[in-house]
């Protein structure tokens, strides 16, 4: 049964993607995400998508089994935190307005390829791989550019799109004229970390001088299974590699130190996580901090829930109530919209359809979908 909301939501959808798309684009952007629930309604099947994704999480046993239980049990509470946010997620508003102004720059900077098109593929929710490869062919464009809208790559989320577009592949053939090319990933673009300072500059100017010197930077990542991290998922060097440049662009101005949230389930996950870090640091005396979500690009639940209300009004609540300031995630940031600009024309003009990185496995990945996959790859960008 589909509710009332969710109605209302494919009709806007497809007004706007009537309105979006309009027929003559010559290069399309595919915006890769997880995405995330439109409506209440949808949670179930949000979170059932994810923990039965086995590119996202592997259980060491009864994979088929687990994955559903693990869902169903944390639906109601999951519900609930999107409630308190509005009823539902924010990734798709915010990546729409992403892709209209990157591809408006993108008008402007590459004429030759221009007109260029957004089409947003999300993983567990609509707009899907399929409808966006669909509507993509239904508009005839020439050529096809796969952009990870994750600035790090890990293998749980990156590759799980990545690997979604191969699935997609594998039961119906690949249009001959379309040029395919891949962006997997930029954690250092120096543009993206312009952006994060230029945020965390404006937080601590926010602050008495006293305060300000004080504070400590807490670069806050969604955490990964440590089979996973030891599996060599490059997610959490990369995520640090993000963190040096940021604190480079600001001069070291402050302390910093990087930590991890959102684990899932009962298994080991990649520490120090958030709020044990909050804890620890107010033990030892510290009384400022600037939070800053690094490994995504626009709000979602785990800013709006469990920076803003878990930790920052709660947990603050517990610890003696320190001075912790959120930085908001790039959304439109001017300068986030140049930094998604300058990486699609630096591939553009780079003539490179994947990187090299890419293609290469993670040394104990025995998941054949990255195989196969990662061999599809080789074939389709021609290397
Ligand atoms: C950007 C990095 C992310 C990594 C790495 C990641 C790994 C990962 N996540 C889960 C399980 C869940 N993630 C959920 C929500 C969620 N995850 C990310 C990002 C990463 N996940 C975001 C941005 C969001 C929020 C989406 C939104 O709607 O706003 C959820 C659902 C929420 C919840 O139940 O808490 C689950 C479940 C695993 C298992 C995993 C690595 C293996
Ligand atoms: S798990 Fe990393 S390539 Fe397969
Ligand atoms: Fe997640």
């Amino acid at each position: 049964m589909i509710s009332f909301s969710n109605k209302l939501f494919y009709l806007r959808n497809l007004l706007q993607t009537r309105q979006l798309h309009t027929g003559n684009a010559k290069t399309a952007i595919v915006m890769l995400n997880m995405g995330g629930p439109h409506s209440l309604d949808e949670v179930p099947s949000f979170l059932h998508k994810i923990m039965t994704d086995r590119d996202m999480i592997q259980f060491p046993f009864m994979q088929d089994r687990l994955g559903p239980w693990i869902a169903k049990r944390r639906t109601p509470e999951v519900q609930k935190r999107y409630a308190e946010i509005g009823g539902c997620s924010p990734i798709y508003k915010w990546t729409q307005k992403q892709g209209e102004l990157l591809c408006k720059k993108l008008d402007t900077l590459s004429p030759s390829t221009a007109p260029h098109q957004y089409y947003i593929a999300f993983r567990y929710t609509t707009p899907s791989t399929e409808e966006a490869f669909t509507s993509l062919e239904k508009d005839g464009v020439d050529r096809v550019i796969v952009f990870s809208q994750y600035p790090q790559y890990s293998c749980a989320t990156s590759g799980s799109s990545f690997n979604e577009i191969f699935k997609l592949f594998k039961k119906r053939d690949f249009p001959k004229s379309l040029k395919f090319s891949v962006i997997d990933r930029w954690p250092a673009h120096p543009l993206l970390a312009k952006t994060f300072a230029d945020l965390i500059s404006k937080e601590l100017q926010k602050l008495s001088e006293d305060k300000r010197k004080e504070a400590l930077i807490l670069f806050s990542a969604h955490s990964l299974p440590l089979a996973a991290v030891n599996r060599g998922d490059s997610y959490p060097s990369e995520v640090g590699t993000t963190v040096q440049l940021v604190m480079q662009e600001l001069n070291y101005c402050n302390p910093h130190q990087l930590v991890w949230q959102s684990k899932v389930g009962p298994l080991p996950w990649l520490g120090p996580f958030t709020d044990e870090a909050l804890k620890g640091y107010t033990a030892q005396g510290k009384k400022t901090f600037i939070l800053v979500p690094i490994a995504f690009v626009n709000e979602h639940i785990e800013t709006l829930h469990e920076l803003d209300i878990e930790y920052c009004k709660d947990l603050a609540k517990e610890i003696n109530n320190p001075t912790i300031l959120r930085v908001p995630a790039p959304n439109d940031h001017p300068i986030f919209i140049e930094a998604l600009a300058d990486i699609v024309k630096t591939h553009l003009d780079s003539n490179r359809s994947v990187s090299e990185k890419f293609l290469n496995r993670c040394p104990h990945c025995v998941n054949m979908n990255c195989l196969h996959s990662k061999q599809w790859y080789s074939k389709i960008c021609n290397i």
